[in-house]
């Protein structure tokens, strides 16, 4: 029997003024690993922030962990982790405050310094957020979405611009999350990142999920977008319905 889903998102509407940005976009995520893919201006961050309780839909369905993020955010907040794609860190704190700090917010956190120098933060927990590198900010925000064991974490874009040691960290540490039960919700550009990380991938273009299914029937259906960001557009998607690998042609 398959588990229930962990992200249950049906016919989500989001407009930004008079722009759509999500646009009918329905979702079902399962316990486990699944990667959401796709262009910039994709709708990605938005669906994702909706989940999270920061946006509310403007027509559609969401529910996470089975609740509503928006009316049930009390009983929500406190099991979910996030990972924003920038923000949400006062720019004035030192690493190791900020992140102890986040902790001690939770019934039963992970280690601090072990988890520090696991993503190897050892050499900056008493620099400031805002002199870290951007690869150290992307690792502390990291930190502080699972620090409290959530069971679900978002991560936006949690490897974007990273430098090959710190994305592989990133993967592992995503890959034990996995192993503890935890199941991550991940927006990425890259397929082979859904690859090695995702259970089920699912790919959203122009604010709708054009195909969802595993890295390996998306990755054989498109595989020139294992290496390149899908937005450099070596080809383009053509919407299928169901779960099933996307269909593909090739640019006129
Ligand atoms: N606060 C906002 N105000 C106005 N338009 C917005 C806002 N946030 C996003 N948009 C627009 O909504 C669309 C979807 O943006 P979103 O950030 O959700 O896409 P994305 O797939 O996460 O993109 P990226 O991969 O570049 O992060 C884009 O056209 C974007 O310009």
């Amino acid at each position: 029997m398959q588990s229930e889903p962990v992200v249950q998102v049906q016919g989500l509407v989001k407009w930004y003024g008079t722009k759509t940005a999500v646009d009918g976009l329905d979702l079902e995520a399962r316990r486990g690993v699944t990667a959401v893919l796709g262009p910039n201006g994709a709708g990605k961050t938005t669906t994702v922030e909706t989940c999270e309780g920061y946006r509310r839909p403007d027509s559609g369905t969401v529910r996470v962990l089975g609740l509503d993020p928006v009316r049930q955010s009390a009983a929500l907040r406190p099991r979910l982790g996030v990972m924003l794609q920038s923000g949400g860190v006062y720019s004035g704190a030192r690493a190791d405050e900020m992140l102890r700090h986040v902790a001690k917010l939770h019934a039963h956190p992970l280690d601090v310094d072990a988890l520090i120098e696991r993503l190897g933060l050892g050499s900056c927990g008493r620099t400031s957020y805002r002199r870290l590198s951007g690869g150290q900010q992307q690792r502390l925000a990291l930190a502080m979405a699972v620090v409290g064991r959530p069971e679900l974490v978002f991560l936006d874009e949690p490897t974007a611009g990273l430098d090959p040691q710190a994305r592989h960290a990133t993967w592992d540490l995503v890959r034990d999350l996995r192993t503890d039960g935890v199941s991550v919700i991940l927006t990425t550009h890259y397929m082979d990142e859904a690859e090695q990380l995702a259970d089920d991938v699912a790919i959203i273009d122009a604010g709708r999920v054009i195909a969802q299914g595993s890295p390996r029937s998306c990755a054989r259906a498109a595989p020139r977008t294992r290496s390149a960001s899908p937005d450099a557009r070596g080809w383009t998607w053509r919407p299928c319905s169901r779960r099933c690998p996307p269909t593909l042609r090739a640019p006129r």
